[in-house]
């Protein structure tokens, strides 16, 4: 039997690892060091796809299983479908699957099962596949998020999660000459908008280090701070970097800070990429000592406003460590006041879409903090809707829907007088 194709097999490994051991897709180097570089950009992108179509692929096979197979092979028999209902060649795609489970030990036994139900899957899968509902978050999820936003916003920011995400840049320079270099747009925000797909570091100015790639609504916090030129600056869980490159290409003194040295090596590389620099400081931010002008507080969260470009997220966990975020949220929040000079300006932010870990964590600090205040957030692009009760910003990913989205955030801008 030959051997399946590596990025398949890289894709179906990658899965099992979300599924078995709670490794999101993208903390999975080791699978996709061995292999050619398309080939990793393919297997990332079969994985991410069978997550983003996991409803609606279990939906179609349901059917067709009496019982439910082995977690490898139901694996198999997803990553499949998705691609057989999402354009793949029918062929190729079926006899690939069979070939993933004749190369494994235990799905060996299997490949009768995956070869026959991908056949069916082929022929009547892809018309039945559009009538299907547009894939909603798991219950641990969805549940909290309906109480918070509302059963219609949910469902809005489902069909935004199912559309994906475009391409962001943030430009070092002008956004404009950035956008015309790449064949973008300029958003209202500065940021660099592409809505094609592109291998990113074969655009015009990656190796000079023009731009470097960051969600749009990630690259708001950091303007908040307005003017850092020349202030010390602590970006307080640093990696990979995109907020620690904002602030330095505006001037500031910063020092970026982070637990994971792996994680901080990223920054390294982004700050030579771009020619800016910044003090690293690997470290636990809650044992960090020194006095700032400015903090950038971007926490450690349950990264849930970013399900359009990961959604294995939800199924990575079910929400088990987002009472610890929130407790280490509140910590850091704490410590990073202790950190910041009478007077300063601090930006609490979150990638999260819990209120739990961005309004409440806010409100919350303020009724421990009595020097503690929130300032009007003021940056280009800033929509009015976007600001909420306690003075903060909420960004959902059904936000900018015309435009493309926008990652799910919050981000407020604090002072302390005493
Ligand atoms: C949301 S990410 C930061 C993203 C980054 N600000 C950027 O824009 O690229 C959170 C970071 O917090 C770091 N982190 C987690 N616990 C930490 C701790 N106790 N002290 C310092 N950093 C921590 C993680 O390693 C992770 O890199």
């Amino acid at each position: 039997m030959p051997d399946p194709s590596p990025a398949r097999r890289a894709a179906l490994d990658l899965i099992d690892a979300v599924f078995a051991h709670g490794r999101p897709l993208s903390e999975n180097d080791a699978i996709l060091a061995p292999l050619a570089p398309a080939d990793r950009a393919a297997a990332q992108r079969l994985a991410a796809d069978t997550f983003r179509g996991l409803e609606r692929a279990d939906r179609l096979l349901r059917p067709h299983l009496q019982k439910r197979p082995a977690s490898r092979v139901m694996n198999i028999l997803r990553l499949g479908t998705v691609e057989l209902c999402t354009g793949g060649a029918a062929h190729g795609v079926v006899s690939d699957c069979v070939n993933l489970a004749a190369a494994g030990k235990r799905t060996q036994g299997s490949k009768g099962l995956v070869n026959a139900v991908l056949r069916k899957i082929a022929s009547d899968g892809p018309d039945a596949w559009g009538k299907l509902r547009v894939p909603r978050m798991p219950r641990w999820l969805r549940d909290p998020l309906v109480a918070a936003w509302g059963a219609t916003a949910v469902s809005a920011m489902e069909a935004a999660h199912w559309a994906g995400a475009p391409l962001d840049l943030t430009p070092k320079g002008d956004p404009a000459a950035v956008a015309t270099a790449v064949g973008g747009t300029v958003l209202p925000t500065g940021s660099v908008r592409l809505d094609r797909a592109v291998q990113v570091s074969a655009l015009p100015g990656f190796e000079t280090g023009d731009w470097w790639v960051q969600d749009a609504a990630a690259a708001l916090p950091a303007r908040l701070l307005g003017d850092v030129r020349a202030l010390r600056v602590l970006d307080m869980c640093a990696a990979p970097g995109g907020k620690t490159l904002q602030l330095a290409a505006a001037g500031a003194d910063v020092t970026a800070l982070d637990l994971s040295d792996a994680r901080l090596a990223r920054v390294r590389e982004n700050l030579a990429r771009t020619g800016l620099s910044a003090t690293l400081v690997a470290g636990d931010a809650l044992e960090h000592e020194g006095n700032y002008d400015a903090i950038l507080l971007d926490a450690p969260c349950s990264a849930t406003g970013t399900l359009r470009r990961h959604p294995d997220l939800p199924h990575a966990h079910q929400g088990q460590r987002i009472t610890e975020l929130i407790g280490l949220q509140e910590a850091m929040l704490d410590h990073a006041l202790r950190l910041l000079k009478p007077g300063g300006r601090l930006v609490y932010a979150t990638c999260s879409l819990l209120p739990d870990e961005g309004e409440c964590q806010v409100e919350e600090a303020l009724s421990r903090h009595p020097g503690l205040s929130v300032l009007r957030a003021e940056a280009p692009g800033i929509e009015e809707g976007w600001r909420s009760d306690e003075g903060g910003l909420r960004l959902r990913p059904d936000f900018w829907a015309d435009r493309g989205g926008i990652d799910g955030f919050y981000m407020a801008l604090l002072t302390r007088t005493a």
